[in-house]
This record gives structure tokens, sequence and C-alpha cells, in this order.
């Protein structure tokens, strides 16, 4: 059974997303899609949502904390007025772009673990480490599980190569079987692919062995391409 995520990034607004997570959900009812579906829409698109079980509203970020003084961030208080007990962590332009480090992306990994939530945890080489092999790869991909306890039960990894992320340059099927098998031989874990998914590529990613489903962003924005992604997946 496939699981297949959609990351809004910084795209759609509060009534775009309400009418793209009606539409998913309508399908999935009405398709008896059994997948594991998930949407992560911006924080200001956040909301109550009632969906199928086997669909999930998620949030992209939240800060470490209830509630307080940390500008910018959400934290619990937020999340819980909306029963939002998923989150995104690691993710490549959290720790490229908004300069997160690995002790950070730790802290919010306990934080949100100790309170049950179901985590998609984030990992990926820049081309420069890609390039020097895969040994180098995997080193660097392993110091990103530093402090990140790996048998939470409640974890899914997402294996995100940098350089395939909204590149539209998808890794080959060898350098993620690669990486998968060497992931998985150290945690079994379910593990997605992500970067550069397309809803032509998705089902042919997704037989790959070791891959359990795919985080999307660019390709999934139209609630048809996503709806098309599930359709093509809803089988394996
Ligand atoms: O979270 C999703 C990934 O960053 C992949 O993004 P992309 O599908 O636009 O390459």
């Amino acid at each position: 059974m496939s699981i297949i995520a959609s990351n809004f990034k910084t795209n759609h607004t509060r009534k775009s997303t309400a009418l793209f997570i009606n539409e998913v959900n309508e399908y999935l009812k009405k398709e008896n899609i059994l997948s594991e579906v998930y949407v992560f829409p911006t924080a200001t698109s956040l909301d109550f949502f009632e969906t199928e079980a086997n669909f999930i509203v998620g949030t992209q970020n939240a800060y470490a904390t209830a509630s307080g003084s940390f500008t910018g961030e959400i934290g619990t208080v937020q999340l819980d007025e909306f029963e939002i007990k998923t989150i995104l962590i690691g993710h490549s332009e959290r720790r490229h772009i908004l300069g997160e480090t690995q002790d950070l992306i730790a802290q919010k990994y306990e934080f949100y673990k100790n309170l049950g939530y179901k985590i998609i945890y984030c990992i990926g080489e820049p081309l420069e480490v890609k390039n020097q092999g895969i040994e180098k790869t995997l080193e660097y991909i392993y110091e990103q599980f530093v402090g990140i306890d790996t048998n939470y039960e409640n974890l899914i990894l997402a294996y995100e190569p940098v350089w395939a992320i909204g590149t539209g340059v998808t890794a080959t099927n060898d350098d993620i079987k690669n990486v998968h098998n060497a992931i998985k031989e150290k945690i079994n874990k379910p593990l997605l692919y992500g970067g550069s998914v397309k809803v032509e590529n998705v089902r042919e990613i997704c037989q790959i062995p070791n891959v359990d489903g795919a985080l999307i962003g660019t390709a999934s924005w139209k609630v048809e391409d996503f709806i098309q992604i599930i359709e093509n997946t809803k089988d394996l």
C-alpha cells in the first residue's frame, strides 16, 4: 500500500486548500482508495478538515513549543485547535534555505515525538556530495540522523536528494534503489522518495524495491494531478 504525500510549500490559499482537500477526500471516498494520503498546506491554511481515516492533513513546520514568544512560528496550541498530529521535519528547504541545524531539527523531533505526532522525517544530500559517490552520500545522510530516534513508532522517512527537488531532474532508479536499500538496511521504517516525482513517473518510482511511496511538491499542486498520482499508485 503506497503512501502518497503532497507538500504545498508556499503555495495555495486557505480557500484553494479547502477546495483541494475536499476534492481529494471525495475521490478517496468514492473510489474506496486504501493508500495513505497526506497533504501539508501552508500554516495559514491549516484548519479542521473532516477527512477519510486514510487521508491526513499535517503541518509543514512548527516550533518545539506549545506557545510563547517565537515570532513567526506556530506551536501545539495552534495545531491542537485543528487536531493536527502530523508534521514534516528536516525538509531540505528548512535545512538549506531557512538554516535549520541538525541540533534544532533533533530538538524539534524529540518534542513532537514525545507528543506522539506522526513525523515525516526528510533526509538527502546536495549535488556536491552526490558527485563524491555513494559512500560519501550515505555518510552525509547518516549525519542527518544524529539525535533522531529512528525506532520511533510513528516515523516515516523521506529520502529527497536536494539536487532533485523542484529541478525537474528526478534521481535515476538506480540512485533511488541504492540509497533506499542502504537506509532500509539500517532503519526499518516506511521510506518515501521525493524530488521531481511526476504523474508520469510516480508508478515506476513506487515500484522500486524499498520505496514505500512518494513525497511530492511541484507536481502535486494541481488537484487533478494529485488525484492522478494517487490513482496511478493505488494498487501498489
Ligand atoms: O517535499 C517535497 C519535495 O521537496 C519535492 O519537491 P518537488 O516534487 O517539487 O521536487
